[in-house]
Formats: C-alpha cells, structure tokens, sequence
C-alpha cells in the first residue's frame, strides 16, 4: 500500500529525517513513535505531500506520489488529521462532515448554492459510525476536545481514503476520551479495512491497537516491528521507553 523508500528531509543545514525506508501492507495498524523532535509530523508531511522531501520516494499502491501536491495525494486515497484540531468551529457537526463530502465529490464551488440536501444521508451515515448522530445540529466548535477530533476524523474520512495518518489523535484528551477515541479509531479502521499510520506520546495507546510500531530517533528509523520486537529492542529500550520508565 505504502512504500518510503531512503526518505531524507534537511530544514537547512538541520537533518529532520535521514534516510527512512518501510512498507506498510494494506489493512495494517502501524504507530510511528518517537521523543519530541524525532521527526513523526516532518515524515507525515512528506508522505502527504505537505513537504518535499529532500532525497528519496513515497510510493502509494506502486505509483511514485513523491513531491506531489496534498491534495493530489488526498485524492489517490490518502486521508490525514492533524495534531492542531483542523475542523470548521462556526458550522454544526453535520456541515462539516457534509463540506468535506462536498469539497471531495466535487461539489464544492456549489456548496453555498442550496446544498442542504445533498449527501444528507451519506452524511448522517458517517455522523452516526462515529456516534455524533445526537449532536449533528450542534455548533463543532461548542463541542469538547473530543467530539471535536472526532469530527476531524469524519472529515478525514469523508475522501473515502485506502490509508489514513493520524497525527496523535488522542492529544489533549482525558483518559475516558483517549479509551474511546481509541476504541472508535480501531472499529473503524476494522470496519473499512482501512490502512492506519498513526503517531501517538501514549505508550498503552500504541500498544493496544497498533500491530507493527516504527520507532525513529533523531530523524532516523532505529527499529521497525511487531510491538513484542520492539519493545524488546535494547536499542529502543535506551532512547525512548527507558527514558519514560
Ligand atoms: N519547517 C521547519 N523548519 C526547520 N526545522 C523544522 C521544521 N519543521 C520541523 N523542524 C525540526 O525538525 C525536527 C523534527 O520535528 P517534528 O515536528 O517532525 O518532530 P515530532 O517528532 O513530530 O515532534 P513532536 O512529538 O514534538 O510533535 C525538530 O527539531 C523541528 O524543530
């Protein structure tokens, strides 16, 4: 589904990310950890299209997508949300789920035409698979840190993509909304047989439902395995759990 291949990114004479290579198969549930700074949300920008790499290729489904601009990439099928919440606060939780729909089928320059009715049922579909059906009439930005990342996640989901990067979906929220947005974010993926590239600071996070974990350090992948691998990887150990412990 996902092939990075030698990945570099150099912010001036600053290496973000040095030669990074993993392929990721469709349907799997993969974390990339790391400490602040590794590089997590600079390798998520370059797979997006949001940056360009300095050296090295992104390959999606075989097809060379490196350097291409985001929404290209979005629509070959790359979903993404961000660490800064990214939804429309002054629309009710339907229009934004319905405006992503829009933008996505082309319908976007129309959407301030009589739009009302157009992917209403769609939309309520996708409301109710992420259990905000009750608060569709509802002002986005009225809603808590977590109905509103969970609308981030409809709107993500809205382009009907293969894979989705989640850049720490969880951030900011209380232990009750991490266990459901968790519980939510793994449904779904399990329901769609969607592809998931996710960051995440919350070890019991990455370890509940991530089936491979890439570790980077420093702009470089250290480890790259199923989590029993990693976390038994000395080297991981060191630079990352130990320093938790
Ligand atoms: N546009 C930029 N210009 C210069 N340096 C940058 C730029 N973007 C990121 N960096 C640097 O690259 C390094 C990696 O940053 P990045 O945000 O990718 O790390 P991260 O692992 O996502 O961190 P966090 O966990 O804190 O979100 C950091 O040292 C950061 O300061």
């Amino acid at each position: 589904m996902l092939q990075v291949q030698d990945l570099h990114k150099r912010f001036g004479g600053f290496a973000a990310i040095s030669g990074v290579s993993f392929d990721l198969e469709k349907g799997v549930v993969m974390a990339i950890i790391g400490p602040n700074g590794a590089g997590k949300s600079t390798l998520f920008n370059l797979i997006t299209g949001h940056l360009e790499p300095s050296a090295g290729r992104v390959l999606l489904g075989g097809r060379d997508i490196t350097g291409a601009a985001p929404h290209a990439i979005c629509r070959l099928g790359v979903g993404r949300s961000f660490q800064r919440t990214n939804i429309f606060p002054h629309l009710s939780v339907f229009e934004c789920v319905q405006a992503a729909l829009l933008a996505h089928r082309g319908q976007g320059r129309n959407f301030w035409l009589r739009s009302e009715g157009l992917y209403r049922a769609e939309t309520m579909a996708l409301l109710a698979s992420l259990g905000l059906q009750d608060k569709a009439e509802s002002l986005a930005g009225e809603l808590s840190h977590g109905n509103q990342k969970q609308i981030e996640l409809g709107i993500a989901l809205a382009s009907d993509p293969d894979i989705l990067l989640l850049d720490e979906p969880t951030a900011g929220m209380s232990a009750v909304e991490t266990h459901e947005t968790i519980a939510l974010i793994a449904r779904i993926a399990r329901e769609r047989g969607l592809t998931l590239l996710f960051t995440e600071h919350d070890m019991a996070v990455v370890f509940s439902i991530a089936q491979r974990i890439g570790v980077l350090h420093q702009g470089r992948l250290i480890a790259e395995g199923d989590p029993q691998a990693v976390r038994a990887d000395p080297e991981v150990r060191r630079v990352y759990l130990g320093e938790r412990s």
